[in-house]
């Protein structure tokens, strides 16, 4: 039996299979001009280009980027974005992932110390320590200590000074800082900076068996009503005896009603320092969604280097060469040390009130055993 409408049918089916191909087309177009207008809006080049995302496709997005980027003048310009926290909780990982964006400059140090070294210094002053650079390219800076070091009136300088910046703030289990952040400790005292004076702790356990009570004394439980003047302790605690960073930093809810009064979540960020540890590929899109950057670093770009058991970047620019962190950023997190269980309690102990307080703040919660 033959099918009278065949020919019908055929036309029709390749008029609307046209009309969908050319639609495609007009609208590719126009995602491309208004990337060219604007790069920096927030493009999801997977929406974009659909989830078969062949190297070319996003090879394209990446040349056209950096052409862009070239017809710019250069000046100096204040950074867009700024690391400022938290100490061994993976901000250079965090630094060291976004990188490789093609609208993403480092500065040079990557820890300008810029807020806590110089708290009376001008704009002028800190863009002179800036690289010149293209408009549009967001210039990154990162320095821990701006977190919870003095002056209090960091987060303030910051956002008079740069208003428009947004800020990253990687948080990590406190009691797995401690870790990372005593052997930090001993190797500046014993290898990096021998003559600075004798770190005298052999093993963490000893040092937090010292240092604990006081801090615990010092500072209890958090205690909203009198949140700043404990972190007024905190900070005099530290400015006594350098070595209690280690263990107060963790307090990380002390601090962060401090920036709070100056920057919200549309301009600051708080990354998770476990997810980046399992899986930085997705926390880096979120990043760019955050800071509004064309998607062109993807989840594939990030994979575990089996050896040291840490992440490193994929560079498909370079036959996929491998682009890891270099060993100081390497020495606890992947298992090789640990706290005795008796000194993890004490210290989860000691900071309980203070996560749950952070996550009240945040309204969200971490799952930090
Ligand atoms: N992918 C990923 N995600 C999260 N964290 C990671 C990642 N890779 C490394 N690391 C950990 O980063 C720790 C160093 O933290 P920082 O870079 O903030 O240290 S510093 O304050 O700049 O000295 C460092 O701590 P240690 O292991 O104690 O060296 C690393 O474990």
């Amino acid at each position: 039996m033959s099918y009278p409408y065949k020919h019908t049918t055929l036309v029709l089916i390749l008029l609307v299979g046209s009309a969908a191909f050319f639609s495609i087309q007009v609208f590719q177009n126009l995602v491309f001009a208004e990337y060219q207008r604007s790069p920096t809006k927030p493009v999801n080049s997977r929406y974009f280009f659909g989830n078969n995302q062949d190297s070319g496709s996003r090879k394209e997005l990446w040349e056209m980027l950096i052409k862009y980027r070239q017809n710019k003048t250069k000046s100096r310009r204040l950074p867009k974005i700024i690391g400022i926290g938290v100490e061994k909780c993976g901000t250079h990982a965090l630094l060291h992932f976004l990188r490789p964006h093609p609208l993403i400059r480092v500065t040079d140090p990557t820890e300008t110390h810029f807020f806590d070294e110089q708290p009376d210094a001008s704009v002028q002053d800190y863009l002179l320590k800036l690289p010149e650079l293209e408009e549009d390219i967001f210039l990154m800076e990162k320095t821990p200590a701006y977190f919870n070091f003095r002056p209090s009136s960091i987060p303030a300088n910051i956002k008079r000074m740069v208003p428009d910046a947004k800020l990253l703030l990687v948080l990590c289990n406190p009691v797995d800082r401690v870790l990372s952040d005593f052997y930090q400790e001993w190797i500046m005292f014993n290898i990096t900076h021998p003559g600075k004076g004798q770190f005298r702790y052999k093993s963490v356990d000893q040092y937090v068996y010292d240092y604990l009570p006081r801090v615990q004394q010092a500072i209890g439980d958090f205690d909203q009503k009198n949140s700043v003047l404990q972190e007024d302790r905190v900070f005099d605690l530290m400015g006594k005896d350098y070595l209690t960073h280690i263990i107060t930093t963790g307090f990380y809810a002390l601090h962060l009603q401090r920036w709070f009064k100056y920057f919200n979540e549309t301009n600051l960020m708080v990354v998770d320092s476990e997810a980046m540890l399992q899986d930085p590929g997705s926390v880096i899109e979120e990043v760019q969604e955050f800071l509004k950057l064309p998607k062109v670093l993807l989840k594939e770009d990030y994979v575990k280097e089996e050896d040291s058991g840490y992440f490193c970047y994929k560079n498909w620019k370079d036959e996929n060469k491998l682009d890891c962190l270099p060993s100081a950023k390497r020495r606890t997190r992947n298992g090789n040390k640990s706290l005795p269980p008796d000194v993890t309690s004490k210290l989860q102990e000691l900071f309980q009130s203070h996560n749950e307080a952070l996550f009240k703040m945040l309204g969200r919660k971490f799952e930090w055993k």
